[in-house]
């Protein structure tokens, strides 16, 4: 019992959904595997973002079930959302708060309660994206990159089992692209688990241990290791375009 709870921490069986009549998702069984970076891939529309929101209780599905550590997830009882860590692709930030108070807050809604232990875990991170100068700067007067990076340590700290990005990098420049990958490999190292939704290939092809790929709707390749694809003497974007429709 316990070997299946560490080898998935996330699954999604026969899951459906449409919109205005026309099926967005249709998901036979999707399993992300603890400890890894799986890469979550296809073309614009393809179903990546309504398979993210259904995981996080955004949308609901028509049919079929998500179990996080093999408990179903009743979307009424979201009790669960606390072990996991969500980025959409925009910047969810409170725009009117500063920095420090925007994560405090962050923390405190996810029941963190040791003063100290906070502003240890956020003087962290804004250091690693080397955004202390606006620690006190109303989130509102940031750059659009610096606001995604406040929305991506909002995601992490509180040190989740699951990390689940949607398109997390956008905006981003490359010094602190750098800076998202050593988080990830360290958050990994410690036994955290990612799910990165992303059309950056690059970045999955150096990060990700594994890649799943959707397209219309249906999951065409799940948890192909990427030492495969790179065994076969492919990259992750020609493997990716020789598995999705033209
Ligand atoms: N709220 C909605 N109402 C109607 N159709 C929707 C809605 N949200 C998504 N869809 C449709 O569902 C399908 C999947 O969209 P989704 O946003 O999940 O794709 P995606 O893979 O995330 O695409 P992208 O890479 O462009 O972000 C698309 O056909 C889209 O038009």
């Amino acid at each position: 019992m316990k070997e299946i709870a560490i080898l998935n921490i996330l699954r999604l069986e026969d899951v459906k959904k449409t919109y205005n009549g026309k099926c967005a998702l249709s998901i036979d069984s999707l399993h992300i595997k603890s400890g890894t970076i799986c890469g979550y891939l296809g073309r614009n529309g393809a179903g990546k973002s309504t398979t993210i929101k259904i995981i996080m209780g955004i949308e609901l599905p028509d049919e079929g079930d998500v179990y996080f550590l093999n408990n179903r997830i009743n979307h009424q009882d979201p009790g669960y959302k606390k072990y996991i860590g969500y980025c959409p692709d925009y910047p969810a930030v409170f725009e009117k708060l500063t920095v420090f108070e925007h994560l405090n807050f962050i923390a405190y809604l996810y029941g963190m309660d040791n003063k100290k232990e906070i502003e240890s875990i956020i003087r962290k991170y804004i250091e690693h994206y080397e955004i202390e100068e606006y620690e006190n700067t109303l989130i509102e007067t940031l750059s659009r990159g610096n606001k995604q990076k406040v929305a991506i340590i909002s995601s992490i700290i509180h040190n989740p089992k699951l990390l689940v990005y949607d398109e997390p990098t956008l905006g981003l420049d490359p010094l602190s692209m750098k800076q998202f990958k050593t988080m990830l490999n360290e958050y990994t190292q410690n036994g955290g688990t990612v799910f990165l939704s992303s059309h950056s290939l690059d970045t999955i092809e150096e990060i990700a241990d594994s890649v799943t790929i959707i397209d219309k709707g249906q999951i065409v390749r799940n948890n192909i290791a990427v030492n495969d694809i790179r065994k076969a003497l492919t990259s992750v974007e020609d493997y990716l375009l020789s598995v999705v429709e033209k």
